[in-house]
């Protein structure tokens, strides 16, 4: 049976589940995300751009581990700028970043349980939440195998478990499919379009296959502001022959890019 989050009980008094406006936010000194105007609601959403784009720096706001500099930005309906306490919001958050951190000697199991416990989930419910985020990343057969004695895609497997224990209203991901072998990549699409279905799903990352395979939004950055979005057909749409790619996405990718930044 699936456990019922407290944020999944609580209200929803909100339009949109991430709203951004004028949103700057800064990565050391540099003002990574410079002027960004973006909205997103319930589906899985890629997240495209260039090496420097602030992708990253992006979810790291949305993810309330950074403040914003300047402009508005809103999650789950609350001020992420503005609010001190953020404790609740967090709650019904989801947030893999690009690297992060365990402790070696902890199972899967410890790890994931150790992430739901951070993000004050009732005791009660952990042990199910964490068996069912296992199982739903593959990873139920190594649940009580140390963290230190996994591969890298397995690690990043757990990582993804730890994002979804709690099973958030808004999850970001970022670049969550680095490492994964195909059949990995090829389950981690289902259960992002399964996700997505009642949740908001941002997902960063360089594959623009796995963007049209699995998102039903496609939000593309450049210097830090909203360069395009659109559906990936719309996207698909966008290239022609005399755009680079291998695939019509990445020539609709390419082709966007260059107008935006020729007009810029
Ligand atoms: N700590 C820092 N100090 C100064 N500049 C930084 C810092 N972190 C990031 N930047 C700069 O901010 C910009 C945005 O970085 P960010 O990591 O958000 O981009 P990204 O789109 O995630 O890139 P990538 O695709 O390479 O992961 C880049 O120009 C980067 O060099």
């Amino acid at each position: 049976m699936r456990a019922v989050s407290a944020t999944e009980t609580a209200p929803d008094t909100y339009a949109w589940a991430v709203r951004a406006g004028d949103l700057r936010v800064r990565a050391g000194r540099h003002l990574a995300v410079d002027g960004l105007d973006l909205t997103l609601d319930t589906g899985v959403h890629g997240l495209l751009g260039p090496n420097g784009a602030g992708k990253t720096t992006l979810m790291r706001a949305l993810a309330t581990v950074v403040k914003p500099a300047g402009g508005t930005l809103t999650v789950l309906g609350a001020d992420v700028a503005g609010r001190r306490d953020l404790r609740m919001l967090r709650r019904g958050l989801g947030y893999l970043p690009q690297h992060f951190g365990f402790y070696p000697r902890f199972t899967v199991r410890e790890f994931v349980e150790y992430m739901a416990w951070l993000k004050e989930m009732p005791k009660s419910v952990i042990p199910g939440a964490v068996q069912r985020a296992v199982e739903r990343v593959g990873l139920a057969d190594r649940a009580d195998t140390k963290m230190k004695t996994l591969s890298g895609g397995m690690v990043r497997r757990a990582g993804i478990a730890q994002a979804i224990v709690n099973d958030p209203r808004v999850l970001l991901l970022d670049e969550p499919t680095v490492g994964l072998d195909p059949e990995q990549r090829m389950e981690f699409r289902d259960l992002l379009r399964g996700i997505g279905v009642d949740a908001c799903v941002l997902v960063s990352t360089h594959l623009v296959e796995d963007v049209a395979a699995a998102c039903t939004d496609v939000v593309l950055l450049d210097q830090g502001r909203l360069v395009w979005q659109g559906t990936p057909e719309q996207l698909s749409a966008r290239g022609g022959v005399e755009n680079a790619g291998d695939s019509a996405i990445e020539r609709g990718y390419s082709a966007v890019l260059r107008a935006y930044r020729s007009a810029a």
